[in-house]
């Protein structure tokens, strides 16, 4: 394909996902209907998409409106190639008069939802500007090195014998950034043996601030996909227990367990096998954090949305609470930058359970490199 096919492509899909179908769901039906499509189209066509997504408001000013069209025709303006709208062959028809676009204005530039910037100005600070840019580019892709099965230097050594460039990174020991051929990864040895999980370094971080220690029973209340859960399982021995309200989300877990070389039990009753030493409430939440991966969430969270998830995380610390031993650990954390979500969340469920103190907090944003994560660790007196 022509970039200028591809970037039509892309306008498609984008019109698709504007309608009300997921990213993720346009571009595999996309894909089935267009078999002449290669490897690093697809690759090249998802990145225009998800980059669109992304800087959704500044894009839809500069291209003259909030279509597929308008999308790509603001990011190929922004970036010097808007001959690509040339018209020919597959490419997209020149611009017209209608359509000559505009600079966004300073909350437009910005690429966040409207109705939430007074919440993260609240939450961030100085820092809005600079984590709102982080957020218009891709996140970089980490790997957690499984210390059941290998060091740092021997993974390190295992991909790049597969051609796979990384670097260590200082916010977790066990965190490696992809710098060269992410795309080789999944079809590796390394990590098909289960050296290395794809892990994103700050929820390596999280799990690195947990006090683990061999023996304990823990419980992962939100294990979702299990990648905390296999963290915490090569930090120590534990009799570990995995829950999900939507066990289908922990499908694939006992065989990335089995893959890690790692034990662990799924549960759908986790008050059975309480008390537990130490539960992680890895909570639902905004995702505001990860949204350079999950740019959709940006523009899908509702007021209404987020009231409705800050009263989740509410309930879930409250039925948790009691299944901790005396002197047990409650860790809570969310991928999210907002206070709500994350201190006032943490005090007012200390409000709430007087037996319970706060030993530690760790706020993590994009600009320490991974996605913006809050941990809040309570002691149960
Ligand atoms: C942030 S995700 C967890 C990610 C996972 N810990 C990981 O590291 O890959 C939150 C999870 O909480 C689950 N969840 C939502 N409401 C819940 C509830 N009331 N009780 C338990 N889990 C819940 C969701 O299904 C989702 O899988």
């Amino acid at each position: 394909m022509t970039p200028g096919a591809r970037a039509s492509a892309a306008i498609s899909i984008l019109d698709r996902v504007l309608g009300g179908e997921p990213a993720e769901r346009a571009l595999t039906n996309w894909g089935r209907a267009s078999r002449y499509a290669g490897s690093s189209d697809r690759a090249a066509v998802r990145d225009l998409v998800f980059e669109a997504l992304r800087r959704r408001s500044s894009a839809a000013a500069i291209g003259g409106g909030l279509s597929g069209r308008g999308l790509v025709l603001g990011l190929m303006r922004a970036a010097g190639q808007e001959a690509l709208f040339s018209g020919q062959g597959h490419a997209p028809a020149p611009p017209g008069p209608e359509e000559t676009g505009r600079s966004p204005d300073p909350v437009e530039a910005l690429d966040l939802p409207d109705w939430l910037i007074p919440d993260l100005r609240d939450s961030l600070g100085p820092d809005l500007g600079p984590v709102a840019e982080a957020l218009r580019h891709r996140a970089p892709v980490f790997l957690r090195v499984n210390l059941v099965k290998a060091d740092l230097p021997a993974a390190r050594v295992a991909l790049a014998a597969e051609g796979i460039a990384t670097r260590t990174h200082p916010l977790s020991p066990t965190a490696l950034e992809i710098t060269g051929n992410a795309r080789r990864l999944q079809a590796s040895a390394a990590y098909r043996g289960g050296l290395v999980e794809l892990q994103d370094v700050s929820s390596q971080a999280v799990v690195d601030a947990l006090p683990l220690a061999d023996g304990m029973t823990v419980l992962d209340h939100c294990a979702g996909g299990g990648g905390k859960t296999l963290a915490m399982a090569a930090r120590a021995r534990l009799r570990l227990y995995a829950h999900d309200a939507n066990p289908r989300r922990m499908a694939d877990l006992p065989e990335r367990a089995r893959r890690a070389g790692v034990q662990v039990t799924l549960t759908d009753r986790p008050e059975a096998g309480a008390p537990y030493d130490l539960i992680l409430v890895d909570a639902p939440c905004s995702g505001s954090g990860s949204w350079r991966r999950d740019p959709e969430g940006k523009w899908n969270l509702t007021p209404q949305g987020l009231d409705r998830i800050v009263e989740t995380q509410a309930h879930i610390l409250d039925r948790v609470a009691p299944m901790l031993r005396p002197g047990g650990v409650l860790a809570y954390a969310t991928c999210s930058l907002l206070r709500r979500e994350n201190g006032d969340q943490a005090r007012a469920f200390l409000d709430r359970h007087p037996a319970f103190h706060c030993e530690s907090a760790l706020s993590l944003t994009p600009l320490q490199g991974g996605d913006g994560f809050h941990l809040s660790i309570f002691q149960r007196r």
